[in-house]
C-alpha cells in the first residue's frame, strides 16, 4: 500500500473564514508518560500546572497521568485542568488481563485519549489497525482522540517523512466520518524529536503541519480539515514553544519531559502569543 499525497496539499492560502479557523482553540497537553512514581508527586505537579493555568490565554491544558493517578490528579487540579488516558483497549470489557477500556477512562472523566503515540507503536507493538479500532473506541465513548504519527529518523533521511504522515492518517482514520473528523486531534511527532532535545524547526513543523492538513482536506473536505487541531510535539520546552506556536498550521503541543517540571509547563501553557 502506498499512500498518494494530496495533489495541492502545500497551500495555505486556501484557509476558509476566520470563525472557523477560530474553532482551533489551542489546545497543549502534558503526557507524563511513566512518571512520576508516585501519586503524592502526581497531586503535587497537577496542582502546579493547575495554578499555571490561572495566568494562561484561550488554552486547553490537558494532563495525560498514568491510569492509577487519573482520579487523584484531577481532584488535585479542582477543575483547572482536563485529563486524558495514555492508551486504551478497544473490547469495552473481559478477560483481556492489564486492559483499560475506553468506557472506564470515560468514566473517570477522561476527555482526550491519545491513540498510536509512537512509543506505543515501537515498545508495545501496536499495528495501525489496533490503532483504528482504539481510535473507534475512543469516538464512541464520546471522548477526543490525540492521533499520533510520524517519522523515524531513518524515514526522514530518506524525505519520508510526509508519505509516512500519510500512510499513518489513510490506515488510523479507516472509517472515520468527517464530522468524527472534527473531534480528533493530530499530534505530529517526528520520532526522531522525540525525547532527544531535537526539536523539529517551526517551518519544519509547519510544512508538515500543512501537507497533514492537505491531506484531510482530500479525505474530508476543505472544512473538516481547518477545523482539525494539530499539534506538535518533540522536545518542546519553554525555549522553543514560542516559535512553534505563531506556526499557522500549529494549534497546539504535546509535551513529553518538560510536562514533568510544573514551572516549565506552566511558561510551555503561558507562551507568547506572535
Ligand atoms: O507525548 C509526548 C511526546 O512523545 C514528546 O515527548 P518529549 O517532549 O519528551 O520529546
Amino acid at each position: 500500500f502506498v499512500a498518494r499525497p494530496p495533489a495541492s496539499s502545500t497551500s495555505t492560502g486556501a484557509r476558509a473564514t476566520s470563525t472557523q479557523l477560530d474553532a482551533r482553540k489551542p489546545l497543549i497537553a502534558g503526557n507524563w508518560k511513566e512518571n512520576p512514581c508516585t501519586v503524592q508527586e502526581a497531586e503535587a505537579l497537577a496542582s502546579e500546572v493547575a495554578e499555571a493555568t490561572k495566568q494562561a490565554g484561550d488554552v486547553g491544558v490537558v494532563v495525560i497521568p498514568p491510569y492509577p493517578f487519573l482520579v487523584p490528579v484531577q481532584n488535585a487540579a479542582s477543575g483547572a485542568l482536563m485529563i486524558g488516558g495514555q492508551n486504551c483497549y478497544f473490547e469495552e470489557k473481559g478477560a483481556y488481563t492489564g486492559a483499560v477500556s475506553t468506557a472506564m477512562l470515560s468514566s473517570v472523566g477522561c476527555t482526550y485519549v491519545l491513540c498510536g503515540h509512537s512509543e506505543r507503536r515501537t515498545v508495545f507493538r501496536n499495528d495501525d489497525n489496533a490503532i483504528n479500532r482504539k481510535l473507534r473506541a475512543v469516538l464512541d465513548h464520546n471522548m477526543m482522540p490525540i492521533l499520533c504519527i510520524g517519522e523515524s529518523k531513518e524515514e526522514y533521511d530518506a524525505g519520508l517523512n510526509k508519505a509516512v504522515c500519510a500512510i499513518q492518517l489513510s490506515k488510523d482514520l479507516k472509517g472515520v466520518t468527517g464530522e468524527e473528523m472534527k473531534r480528533i486531534v493530530v499530534a505530529y511527532e517526528p520520532v526522531w524529536a522525540i525525547g532527544t532535545g531535537l526539536t523539529a524547526t517551526p517551518e519544519i513543523a509547519q510544512s508538515v503541519h500543512d501537507y497533514i492538513r492537505g491531506y484531510l482536506a482530500k479525505m474530508y473536505s476543505r472544512e473538516v480539515a481547518d477545523e482539525v487541531i494539530i499539534q506538535y510535539g518533540g522536545s518542546v520546552t519553554p525555549d522553543s514553544v514560542d516559535a512553534l506556536m505563531a506556526m499557522p498550521d500549529i494549534d497546539g503541543a504535546l509535551v513529553g519531559g518538560a510536562s514533568l517540571d510544573g514551572a516549565k509547563f506552566g511558561r510551555i501553557i503561558n507562551y507568547k502569543k506572535a
